[in-house]
């Protein structure tokens, strides 16, 4: 697992923190940074740099790839969650970081503060955390890009979920309120309750059960499917209210696939509380509701506010070959990779 690191966070020096952006820039358009590169965007004088990325990689913010050629590195995943909550700090969004409360398969979920010690999520992004090895050679979506898979995926999985829980937001979906957002870390608002998942009694089912229902049936008559409906992401208030969270795989009513998600969706719910509570309501049906008039095209709107359909049809790529390895029983970790490479970096700094 990519743990948080933020012992080394407030330790750097302005040059290191230099060095470091330098190298998340260089990273656009190469897998490895050459450090002539670095020192020529770091633009420090006499031999700062250097310090600087010795700094940088004692702390394994950044590491240099085993067998490489030339001289240069990488950005770790400890380097990218350092530059995002920099950035996030600088904005006044997060003072501190407190407790992880969630592991999802793509996620690490914290709750954090602001200076007063208002409570937040930070929910980080991790997209690549299994998979990748067994799905890379048919990536060819990433082919061409040269940046780290794994960084550029988080953070187009982050920019669409603060994207969707923006528009979602404004227009009165029960959501956490998104509050900042940079590169794979998007910080919203914390839902001081439980999952439904681990609430064995619910006050009354058919109450949640149509307001579980009638969320669904709104998303879809503003252009818009969850993807992901299930008990583990719907939070419950001890009133009965629901609220609703985890939005990457969201898709427009518009996706050639959408009746499938849209009765995916349904039929969580549905499964879930006769199983669960013993009751049965009534089931909409995706065709009628897509013929009724639409309250708003939400899923237009998004695409025209920060989130295009070519990174959409990137991210959608990404889950598919993910669904096809998983089914072949193919998954590897990306945590373990990035530890392999790590202890075999240590093996090579031991020789040095
Ligand atoms: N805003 C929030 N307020 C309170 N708890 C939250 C919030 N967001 C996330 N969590 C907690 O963190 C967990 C993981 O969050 P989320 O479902 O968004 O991540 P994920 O990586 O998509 O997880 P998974 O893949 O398992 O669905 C949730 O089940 C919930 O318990």
């Amino acid at each position: 697992m990519v743990n948080l690191n933020i012992k080394s966070m407030r330790y750097l020096s302005a040059e290191d923190f230099r060095t470091l952006t330098a190298v998340e820039m260089g990273s656009r358009n190469h897998e490895v940074v050459p450090t002539s590169m670095i020192n020529q965007i770091a633009k420090l004088r006499g031999g700062s740099c250097a310090k600087s990325l010795s700094v940088l990689y004692m702390t394994k913010l950044i590491a240099k790839m085993p067998h490489m050629s030339y001289d240069g590195y990488r950005l770790t995943s400890a380097g990218y969650d350092y530059l995002a909550l920099k950035a996030l700090s600088k904005r006044a969004s997060v003072y501190s970081v407190g407790n992880q409360i969630g592991v999802g398969k793509e996620s690490d979920v914290y709750v954090v503060s602001d200076q007063k010690g208002k409570q937040y999520i930070l929910k980080i992004h991790r997209l690549g955390r299994t998979s990748f090895r067994s799905v890379k050679n048919n990536r060819d979506y990433l082919r061409n890009r040269k940046t780290s898979s794994w960084q550029y995926l988080s953070r187009l999985a982050a920019t669409k979920e603060y994207t969707f829980m923006k528009i979602l937001y404004e227009h009165g979906f029960p959501i956490p309120e998104p509050i900042d957002h940079s590169r794979h870390c998007v910080i919203m608002e914390f839902i001081d309750a439980f999952p439904l998942r681990s609430i064995e009694e619910v006050r009354d089912p058919a109450d949640l059960y149509k307001r579980l229902i009638d969320i669904l049936v709104r998303l879809a008559r503003n252009g818009l499917i969850h993807g992901d409906f299930n008990e583990f992401n719907i939070i419950v208030h001890e009133d009965g209210t629901p609220v609703i969270i985890d939005f990457p795989q969201m898709v427009s009513t518009s996706h050639p696939d959408a009746k499938f998600y849209f009765e995916r969706d349904l039929q969580c719910i549905v499964d879930y509380f006769q199983k669960h509570f013993l009751y049965e309501g009534p089931v909409p049906d995706f065709d009628e509701i897509v013929n009724m008039e639409k309250e708003n095209s939400l899923d237009v709107h998004v695409e025209a506010t920060g989130f295009n359909k070519k990174q959409a049809k990137e991210l959608e790529r990404y889950r598919k070959d993910m669904e096809e390895s998983k089914n072949r029983g193919e998954l590897e970790s990306e945590d373990d990779k990035e530890q392999e490479e790590e202890s075999s970096e240590e093996e090579e700094h031991d020789e040095e």
